[in-house]
């Protein structure tokens, strides 16, 4: 493909996200497939597309004084095509303005008329001239972090009312930073070292993690074109979510319900933890992710997962009341702890998502709890970061369930770095600054 097709297959896709007709991870791998992209196309494509939509507020801020109109009044695909090209010059070292600038004039030509190409050569030119303006300028600290950082205001809002300025900056800083590409290793096939040399040999340099013992960070290299992926001894996943089996703690021969476990990160991580012997029940509402959990048990060869269809909130008329040891809900979330493998959340959801998903979680949890044995651990993690859909769903349920109380053991099952990060001892909110992984919430319940 040619740099100019890759320009405009991600000015293609940066229009449907924001149209909100599909999830910019799905329809990047989507396109690459479908083009056979090179693995250097695929860079420049990938980095396209999440750099724009990662900076979109601040590219704004930088176009905006050079253009008449407001720029929510310019056609959607000419102001991301200026988003696109200003991301090029002003982020990446290695593109040259003037190919980014002819490139830009090329496509309007293509798609618009002689004087849209006109117009976003004007104002490509003129910012090329007079220079951007600096966001430091900014009186108001909220919307200076906002445009500094690139988030939404109500949620620079939200995040300093729930922890501060200057968490919330943390935070907003560390969702610009690239996501680091991360595994576990199956430890029912082999372990971290011989995992290791098998990685050298397909040309992948992996650094131990800090945070999780049987977790790696390929340095260098491509995780899912590995021997090691292929023939499941490792499985990829950030190091965060990696704690929630830590986090539930299930040993051999036990029954855990994985409420909400598609694709079936935990699900797997929790037979790995089982040695593959006990019974892990994964239920998800929609059928075709279903199909995403027996892939993955298949290839990590993990025969003790059962995977169905299932409204968690409707449990518990289809399973033997109280015949759980354990149950993880993963919940449905807004989301808002990763998005820095996934920015186009921050622009998609909104306070009234926060507020339904709450109520969500909230019935999920009444639902299950009647399938938990006496004594048994419940585990809640979500990979958001707001107090509504965390804290608060977990504090409400205690006061409403008699027989549920915070599990304190929960901070003896963690790894000592996270045990540092505690505050309570039956749950935590890890954030993305904190050990470099996504953002997530954990807490435990014991019955009884
Ligand atoms: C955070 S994701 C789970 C990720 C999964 N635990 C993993 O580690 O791979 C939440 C999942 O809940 C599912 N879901 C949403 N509402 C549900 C419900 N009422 N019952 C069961 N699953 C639900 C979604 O389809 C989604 O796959």
């Amino acid at each position: 493909m040619s740099k100019g097709n890759v320009r405009e297959a991600a000015l293609d896709v940066l229009l449907k996200v924001e149209k909100n007709q599909a999830y910019s991870h799905l329809l990047l791998n989507d396109t690459i497939n479908k083009n056979q992209l090179s693995p250097k196309d695929t860079g420049l494509f990938t980095e396209l597309v999440y750099g724009t939509i990662q900076h979109k507020k601040k590219l704004d801020f930088y176009i905006s004084p050079f253009v008449k109109k407001p720029l929510s009044k310019l056609d959607d695909w000419v102001r991301i095509l200026l988003e696109l090209t200003v991301y090029q010059t002003v982020f990446l070292d290695r593109i040259p303005e003037r190919a980014a600038f002819f490139e830009a004039v090329q496509i309007a030509k293509k798609r618009g008329h002689k004087g849209i190409s006109g117009m976003v050569n004007g104002v490509l030119r003129s910012m090329q001239r007079e220079g951007i303006p600096d966001p430091k300028e900014i009186k108001d600290p909220i919307v200076r972090l906002s445009v500094e950082t690139s988030h939404p205001e109500w949620l620079v809002e939200r995040w300093t009312d729930q922890y501060g300025f200057e968490k919330t900056k943390d935070i907003c800083e560390a969702n610009l930073i690239h996501p680091k590409q991360t595994a576990r290793v199956n430890g029912t096939k082999a372990t971290v070292e011989e995992v290791f040399k098998m990685l050298e040999e397909d040309g992948v340099e992996a650094e131990k993690s800090t945070v999780v013992p049987e977790a790696f960070t390929a340095v260098k290299g491509v995780l899912s074109k590995t021997r090691a992926f292929k023939e499941g001894y490792i499985a990829i996943q950030d190091e965060s979510s990696m704690l929630v089996a830590h986090a539930l703690g299930a040993v051999e021969g036990e029954r855990v319900l994985d409420a909400c476990a598609a694709p079936g990160g935990k699900s797997t991580h929790i037979a790995e933890t089982m040695n593959g012997k006990g019974e892990v029940e994964s239920l998800d509402i929609h059928k075709h992710k279903v199909s995403l959990i027996e892939e993955q048990a298949g290839r990590l060869d993990l025969n003790n997962i059962k995977a169905r269809v299932m409204d968690a909130r409707e449990a518990k008329d289809h399973f033997e009341h109280e015949s759980f040891d354990r149950i993880l809900v993963d919940a449905p979330c807004s989301g808002l702890g990763v998005i820095k493998r996934k920015p186009d959340l921050k622009w998609t959801k909104t306070q009234e998502d926060v507020k339904r998903l709450a109520s969500i979680q909230a019935d999920i949890l009444r639902n299950v709890w009647p399938l938990l044995k006496q004594g048994g651990t419940l585990v809640y993690s979500t990979c958001t970061i707001d107090r509504e859909e965390n804290d608060n769903v977990i504090e409400d349920f205690l006061k409403g369930e008699s027989y549920a109380n915070g599990d304190h053991n929960l901070y003896s099952r963690l790894p000592e770095n996270v045990q540092k990060q505690m505050t309570e001892k039956d749950k935590v909110q890890i954030f993305p600054g904190d050990f470099d992984t996504d953002g997530f919430f954990i807490s435990a319940i014991t019955k009884g």
